[in-house]
């Protein structure tokens, strides 16, 4: 049983406690690799889920190959193997194509977490599961401490993350240690696959494990500190368009006084240039200095432009560094991280900054702002009629990845810019 035994108890007791936090009907789809942590989810999961004590939750698994080592075939139909014996449904998603030579682990990184959620489409899954451990999240917080974030203190990978604003993800062996695994593993007689890629000293997760020593994370309450950025944003931020913010005077006094209403304020700020990250700290810094100083004047930092007027500060995309979008018929891409664009037409549209193109009455921030808003037009230069496309404002720092404990401060952001809400997680 998999519950009982001394050895194998922490996986079962985590795959236990993750199973029954989820009330609703609910397909999971998991990431496995063949390695021993994703294996051991597996094989956790999948017994546990055997018993019929969890009622309306099934599972799928599909495993990314990402071609780029010899073997990488060979080891996915392992896993297909395994997963035929457990009865769940398995699929292959290979990274073809040409692989970069340099930030080869990132592309490969971004690939497969692509490939995931093509997969849980192709599953019908509402939520991908992947087996971090806590070694991982060890070297997370290592790494993360090496890179001296600042500001928010240290932190670790969460325990659920929204994927391309669409998919949760969850970790449900974030707390259970790698050692713990290979014995449950051992102990159930099942093998796993050992990745060669973890003894390749390229990649910096590797060299983390080798070389640094572990660090505690500060405990950060990451959830309240979202709250509070996110009540900044809401009683504070006024849009005055999804591409011009105003934070009047005493919202000003206010971020400048509470870390939280800052790093909500920074997070604007990132979504407004289109950036996946926070204004780093130097550039922080500098906005910081700027504001408390109080003169009327205008900063640029992270591709905004921070303009002090007597109302407050109004928040817009510079104007300069803007590059055009040429979108084929039917093709879907982001525009200077700000915008989804999907093309509606039969014709490649042309998505640019507005430029001098815009009503000559505008005046000010609001003259500013639109300079630097899309333009939507075909290859001749003609402009493109609006049903011809679909646009939806884009939150950079979570277009990709939402961790759980930042929902509250992405709602916020999406309430400004007037986007759909981020999906709430499937559980409850
Ligand atoms: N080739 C793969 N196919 C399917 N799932 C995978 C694959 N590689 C990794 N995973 C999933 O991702 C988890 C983490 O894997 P690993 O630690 O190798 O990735 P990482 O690159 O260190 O993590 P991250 O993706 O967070 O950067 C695994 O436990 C597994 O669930």
């Amino acid at each position: 049983m998999l519950t009982s035994s001394a050895t194998d108890g922490s996986v079962a007791a985590a795959a236990d406690r993750f199973l029954s936090r989820f009330r609703r009907p609910v397909k999971f789809l998991l990431a496995v690799s063949g390695g021993s942590d994703s294996t051991g989810l597996l094989v956790a999961l999948a017994t546990l889920v055997a018993t019929g004590r969890y009622p309306g939750i099934s599972l799928a698994a599909c495993t990314v190959d990402h071609a780029l080592r010899p073997r990488s075939a060979d080891e996915a139909r392992a896993v297909a193997a395994l997963c035929a014996r457990y009865g769940i449904p398995h699929s292959v998603r290979r990274w073809d194509g040409p692989k970069p030579v340099t930030g080869l682990q990132a592309a490969a990184r971004t690939k497969r977490y692509d490939l995931l959620l093509d997969a849980a489409a192709g599953h019908g899954a509402d939520a991908i599961l992947t087996a971090h451990t806590g070694d991982d999240q060890r070297e997370t917080i290592a790494m993360r401490a090496g890179r001296a974030a600042g500001g928010v203190g240290l932190s670790g990978m969460a325990d659920a993350v929204l994927l391309g604003g669409r998919v949760w993800l969850f970790r449900p062996l974030l707390s259970v240690d790698r050692a713990e695994i290979r014995r449950f593993l051992e102990s159930a007689g099942e093998e796993w696959i050992d990745d060669p890629s973890n003894a390749n000293p390229r990649f910096e997760r590797v060299r983390v494990r080798e070389g640094r020593p572990e660090a505690m994370a500060e405990a950060v309450d990451r959830l309240a500190l979202s709250r509070r950025a996110a009540e900044f944003l809401d009683a504070h931020v006024r849009a005055l368009s999804p591409l011009l913010f105003l934070l009047p005077p005493e919202g000003i006094a206010t971020a400048l006084a509470d870390p939280a209403a800052w790093r909500g304020l920074m997070l604007l700020a990132a979504t407004t240039g289109g950036r996946v990250h926070a204004p780093e700290t130097a550039s922080a810094d500098r906005i910081r200095t700027f504001l408390a100083d109080g003169t009327l004047s205008r900063l640029t930092a992270g591709r905004v432009v921070f303009d002090r007027r007597r109302a407050g500060l109004f928040l817009y995309r510079e104007r300069r560094g803007i590059e055009p979008l040429v979108l084929p018929a039917g093709g879907t891409a982001t525009w200077d991280g700000r915008l989804g664009v999907a093309n509606r037409g039969s014709r490649p549209l042309v998505v640019s900054a507005a430029g001098a193109t815009i009503d000559p009455a505008l005046r000010g921030a609001a003259r500013r702002a639109a300079e630097a808003a899309p333009r939507f037009g075909f290859a001749d230069g003609g402009p493109a009629p609006a049903d011809r496309f679909t646009v939806e404002p884009l939150i950079a720092p979570y277009a990709r990845f939402l961790p759980g404990f930042d929902l509250p401060v992405a709602q916020a952001l999406a309430r400004l810019l007037g986007r759909a809400p981020f999906p709430s997680p499937p559980n409850g």
